[in-house]
């Protein structure tokens, strides 16, 4: 789980610890992302934090730190979790009464869809190809598996730290069977206007950079994702954002500012 981009520097300047974080922990997870283990983080940088039970990305400024961690038991996920939240993800995945779709998430970030769609029932594969994030995921996941409200959702879900194309791409019989649901979130800058959400993105977007040919590798993973999966493939997108790829879809649901593009599969 190293950095693999030849082309950007890595914008991760190191691993820390905040004080009560375990050490060894710490140094372990240095070796792993291939990072240096710092006693403090240098001015505005960028930098994974090792508290005592969880970890954080954390941007280390002047003005105050930025942080961000995956978390599916307390804050906005355990209000989302007991309001039942997000019905339209669900009706884009195509879940009905009784009936739960097996679903391969192939962008996961922070994994919040995943985590709401393993909350309503479904089995999740869920790919995440930047290795911080993916740590993040496992470490989210942990805890979630911890704690007895969300212990069954995260049970549910089965993380890859790997590039989903690379998934995608190895041809087998059963792959469209085995992926009935092809769901699909790719960063699109300046899409969340809520404060919390807007600073997280920037968050992201620090480390995960903008490439110069996104539409190009857009376009590619929903083909990818069109070929392997048997139903259909959902596309999460800003209200008024273009379609991925320029791909029309079947047909599209709308919110008040997220639209879901679903492409029916079966047959093409
Ligand atoms: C906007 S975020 C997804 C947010 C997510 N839906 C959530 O609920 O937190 C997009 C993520 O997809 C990941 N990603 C993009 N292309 C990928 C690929 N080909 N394989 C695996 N992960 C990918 C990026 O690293 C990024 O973390």
């Amino acid at each position: 789980m190293t950095w693999k981009n030849k082309t950007r520097p890595n914008p991760l300047a190191g691993v820390i610890t905040s004080g009560d974080g375990p050490a060894r922990r710490a140094a372990e997870l240095a070796a792993r992302l291939d990072v240096p283990l710092l006693a403090h983080p240098p001015a505005d940088s960028l930098v994974v934090r090792v508290g005592a039970n969880h970890l954080e990305l954390v941007h280390c400024q002047p003005h105050g730190d930025l942080a961000v961690r995956v978390e599916f038991v307390l804050g906005a996920a355990g209000y989302r979790r007991q309001k039942g939240g997000r019905e339209m993800l669900l009706r884009a995945v195509g879940a009905r009464k009784g009936e739960r779709p097996d679903v391969l998430d192939g962008t996961g970030g922070l994994g919040r869809d995943s985590f709401v769609l393993a909350q309503a029932g479904c089995r999740v594969q869920l790919f995440e190809r930047h290795p911080v994030l993916a740590l993040l995921l496992e470490d989210g996941l942990r805890r979630a598996a911890d704690s007895p409200e969300t212990k069954a959702a995260a049970e549910r879900i089965t993380l890859h730290g790997q590039d989903v194309l690379e998934y995608l791409k190895v041809p087998g019989p059963d792959l469209r069977e085995k992926t009935p649901v092809i769901y699909l979130d790719p960063m699109y800058p300046g899409r969340d206007k809520a404060a919390k959400a807007k600073k997280e993105l920037q968050l992201l977007q620090l480390l995960l950079g903008d490439s110069q040919n996104r539409e190009h590798e857009e376009a590619i993973l929903l083909e990818a994702a069109l070929q392997a999966a048997g139903k259909r493939v959902v596309v999460k997108r800003p209200r008024r954002g273009p379609f991925l790829g320029r791909q029309k879809p079947s047909y599209c649901l709308e919110g008040r500012s997220t639209r879901f593009d679903i492409y029916l599969t079966r047959g093409r």
